[in-house]
């Protein structure tokens, strides 16, 4: 949408709800800015989606107008005229009129071309196959060639630049809001009310031209090519073939005149094509509007959805509308209504696609079908982890862990064939130990090394995003990871989705627990299943006994030796311009003592920043990389000063103790 569009439909909108307007002139206003969308839309100057917003919040609004009882604000008409025009009395609503008006009417550049293709050439301005319901009816002495007068053509504005899009705009218009204007009384039979529809729908005397067209074909990449017809060829063959016409008139008054004058042309009016008057001379059908009553919104959509089933696949001609979702979503090119594809196929979708060869087919996973496509989507696109590879050396140490994940992930993910039996890998891993000692490192190291799918979520992701959903969210996560197998899910932090169970604990908390258990007791007893779960926990006496026996094998992933503190600082420093010698390296191994991972990273960044605060403030903005003097063993010993251990040694001798009592370590 252009700016200058949006800024000029913002405008109009504050004008037409804050200005001091009639209910009337609010009524015009909504109408014209109906139809100042469909030009838009019609002109590619708005996105699909943008007029089907716009458009939605329009009809809404002038419905609401029309509908309403209340006199300061609402018209009413539309009821009132129809049951008054049945009883043929007046009621308060006749005195409203549509500013346009059969002599102003005529000086629209839409109509006028209307005018003049017809002199012209003898064509028309619709093709027969998209004009659905003919509306106009009272013929004009003034306007020469018979024309009808319509209010419906409200929604032209002379100032539309077009005059051949606008033809198609206003029948575009018409079929819609011109049609909630009109009232019962003019509102012409359609099918869905078993009355004459389409091509059975009254037309235009001999000689006269009809003025606007329902349901004619909107489309933006045909503007204008009003074709040849409908009414050239029913004018024609008109002289043998009566054809009657509805008058269509804002003024009540008017149309109650029109209905009941009693005139045989007028009564025509009401017959239905052809064939029907034929035989049946006493029979006349004198259907008053209001039998089938439909409220303004009832009949748009009644409206859009006749005028959208017979456009059917036309795509980018489609028009915009508050029912048109499936053709929005169908068949114009992905909107803002659709930037996520799933990568997952789609349950509601399974239909569509087999249908259209043209889409993606992905066979639907019977075992999915009974999941929300949001779930789903949610766990494809969410939880599986995409990180930076992490290789095995990268970890430095933890040699007992790094070998145990290895026999029961890598080695059986590959040689699924061996690992039977009694040889089958535990399907749950638990990895315990302090804060920053690399479980969550061994997890990244498993998703990448694995070559299963891999999982990664966060149990507080379960817990708290989700809320009310997390049991949902389990089943699927676990559905899911079935239908890709072999499969890795790993929990971080399981601790505070397995936490042990208490009675005050909120029953959502404990359903969720309570599903992962089942959960994961399927996967464990499932020999097919080549699922394995791996959580990590730095709080592990916190988790629930079942959920530990689940776990089968608990790793604890302890502070790194000696020997692993040095195989962090060479790794992390062979990266970096560094001069340490052997002596000076094992002299800040030793006094590491007690540091994790974690702390052993945080003393090389913090050593790595010695050499820049050695800089002189003055030369720090022309200095070049090249004369950053290396990393030496005084800036570790300054690093020392300010980087502390963050495990306490008697939060260490709590894992120890728990390792002791449930490890699986030697
Ligand atoms: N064994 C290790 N080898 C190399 N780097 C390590 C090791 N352990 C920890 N680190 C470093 O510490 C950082 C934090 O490690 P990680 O996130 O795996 O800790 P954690 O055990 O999951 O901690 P927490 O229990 O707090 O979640 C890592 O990104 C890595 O830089
Ligand atoms: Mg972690």
């Amino acid at each position: 949408m252009s700016s200058a569009h949006l800024d000029e439909w913002q405008r109009r909108s504050f004008d037409i709800s804050s200005g001091t307007y009639t209910p009337e002139q609010t009524a015009d206003a909504y109408r014209a800015h109906i139809l100042s969308i469909q030009y838009a839309w019609a002109n590619a100057e708005l996105s699909p989606a943008g007029a089907a917003s716009l458009f939605r919040t329009y009809t809404e609004r002038y419905a609401a107008v029309l509908d309403s009882d209340d006199q300061r604000t609402g018209l009413n008409n539309y009821a009132d005229s129809a049951l008054h025009l049945a009883r043929n009395q007046r009621n308060h609503s006749d005195k409203w009129e549509s500013s346009l008006t059969v002599e102003n009417v005529f000086t629209l550049p839409c109509v006028q071309r209307m005018m003049k293709s017809r002199v012209d050439d003898n064509s028309l301005l619709v093709d027969p196959a998209d004009a659905d319901i003919i509306v106009g009816g009272e013929v004009s002495q003034s306007c020469g060639k018979g024309m009808i007068e319509s209010s419906a053509a409200g929604g032209c504005k002379p100032e539309h630049p077009s005059p051949s899009s606008m033809s198609h705009i206003s029948a575009g218009v018409e079929s819609t809001a011109g049609n909630l204007a009109n009232g019962a009384a003019e509102r012409t039979r359609s099918k869905e009310n078993g009355l004459p529809s389409a091509h059975n729908a009254p037309r235009a005397p001999a000689g006269v031209t009809p003025l606007l067209v329902h349901n004619t074909r909107n489309s933006p990449t045909n503007p204008g090519s009003f074709p040849s017809s409908s009414f050239a060829s029913t004018s024609m063959s008109s002289a043998n073939n009566y054809h009657s016409v509805f008058y269509s008139s804002t003024n009540p008054s008017k149309r109650k005149n029109f209905y009941s004058s009693g005139t045989e042309s007028n009564r025509r009016s009401f017959l239905p094509q052809g064939g029907h008057e034929v035989g049946d001379s006493g029979r006349r059908r004198e259907e008053f509007p209001g039998t089938n009553f439909k409220t303004a919104r009832e009949q748009l959509i009644v409206d859009q959805q006749k005028k959208y089933s017979h456009q059917g696949q036309r795509g980018p001609s489609a028009p915009v509308g508050t029912i048109t979702k499936k053709s929005l979503g169908a068949n114009r090119s992905r909107g803002a209504f659709s930037k996520f594809v799933s990568p997952m196929p789609r349950q509601e979708e399974g239909s569509n696609t087999r249908d259209d060869p043209t889409q993606d087919v992905h066979p639907v996973d019977e075992r999915l079908k009974n999941f929300e496509p949001k779930i789903i989507e949610l766990i494809m696109s969410e939880i599986m982890d995409h990180g930076p590879p992490v290789a095995w050396e990268d970890i430095a140490g933890l040699e007992f862990a790094k070998a145990t994940i290895k026999e029961i992930v890598v080695w059986p993910m590959l040689r699924p064939d061996i690992f039977t039996g009694l040889r089958g890998p535990p399907k749950g891993i638990l990895l315990f130990g302090p804060p920053g000692t690399g479980k969550t490192l061994i997890g990244k190291c498993i998703a990448c090394q694995s070559g299963a799918t891999f999982f990664s979520i966060s149990a507080s992701s379960l817990t708290s995003k989700w809320v009310g959903e997390g049991e949902k969210m389990v089943r699927a996560l676990f559905a899911i990871a079935r239908c890709h197998q072999p499969a890795v899910i790993f929990i971080d932090e399981i601790d505070s989705l397995l936490s042990q169970r208490t009675d005050g604990e909120h029953d959502s908390s404990r359903r969720i627990k309570t599903e992962f258990l089942v959960q994961l007791d399927g996967a464990a007893t499932s020999s097919e299943d080549r699922i394995l779960v791996v959580g990590a926990t730095n709080r592990p006496q916190e988790i629930d006994e079942a959920a530990r026996r689940r776990l089968a094998k608990r790793l604890y992933v302890p502070l790194p030796e000696a020997a692993a503190r040095q195989q962090i600082v060479t790794n992390l420093m062979s990266r970096e311009k560094s001069q340490l010698r052997t002596d000076e390296l094992e002299k800040v191994v030793s006094s590491t003592e007690g540091f994790s991972g974690a702390d052993m990273t945080q003393l090389c960044r913090e050593a790595a920043l010695g050499p820049i605060r050695s800089i002189q403030l003055s030369d720090i903005a022309t200095i070049t990389p090249e004369q950053v003097r290396p990393i030496l063993y005084c800036d570790f010993q300054e690093a020392l000063k300010t980087v502390r251990p963050s495990v306490s040694t008697k939060d260490l001798e709590l894992y120890e103790d728990w390792n002791k009592t449930f490890g699986c370590g030697r």
